[in-house]
């Protein structure tokens, strides 16, 4: 039997997308990358399930949800963990980066500047280190690895969010967690992600 042929579509963003992205290059699937010009979106919107994106087709059908749709592949490609606890152990995972992503997200939508500063000072005292030490704790009892003791579609959200989150905050940001800053070089480097990443076209956030 041929395998699924896979359409995802998304906007030139990495954004709610790159972890499939991820699972797809480390899983040697092809599929097509389409990305939805901004001006065709507002056609486009009215196709999709539920008015947004990422979507995946999969011979034609398509389904929404961008975990949904990174825990259905990862189940099918190895990727989500040896059994039904660290299917579980990732989902938490992945729902908690997810609360922390939101966070970020208003602090940088934030148009007021007074607010933008104030929530800056509560994200940088109180809810990072607040997050990320816990992450990092995980990562380094695991042995560098999120969930078990090895490679899981968790570590790809992992690695995509923390390129984001030195993005946002600079280099060194992820200096006091070494663990965290290793898992996402780790994924970074594994021959298949890092082909994607030298080859995948400029991205946006
Ligand atoms: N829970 C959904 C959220 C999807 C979502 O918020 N998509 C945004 C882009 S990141 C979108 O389609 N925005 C365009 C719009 O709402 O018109 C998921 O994770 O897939």
């Amino acid at each position: 039997m041929s395998p699924p042929h896979y359409k995802l579509v998304y906007f030139n963003a990495r954004g709610r997308a790159e972890h499939i992205r991820l699972i797809f290059a480390y899983s040697g699937i092809e599929y097509e990358d389409y990305r939805v010009p901004k001006e065709r979106w507002p056609e486009y919107k009215k196709k999709t399930p539920f008015g947004m994106l990422p979507i995946l087709e999969i011979d034609g059908k398509v389904v929404s949800q961008s975990n949904a749709i990174g825990r259905y592949l990862a189940k099918q490609h190895g990727l989500a963990g040896k059994d039904e606890w660290e299917a579980l152990q990732c989902d938490i995972l992945v729902d908690t980066l997810g609360d922390l992503k939101q966070v970020l997200w208003k602090y940088r939508t934030e148009q007021d500047p007074i607010k933008k500063e104030e929530r800056k000072v509560k994200l940088m005292k109180e809810t990072i280190p607040f997050y990320l030490a816990k992450f990092e704790k995980v990562v380094a009892d695991n042995n560098g690895y999120s969930v078990g003791s090895a490679i899981t579609w968790c570590d790809f959200v992992f690695a995509v969010s923390l390129e984001n989150f030195e993005l946002i905050f600079g280099k060194t940001s992820l200096d006091q967690y070494p663990a965290l800053k290793g898992l996402k070089e780790k994924v970074y480097s594994i021959p298949s992600i890092a082909t994607w990443f030298a080859k995948r076209p400029v991205t946006e956030f």
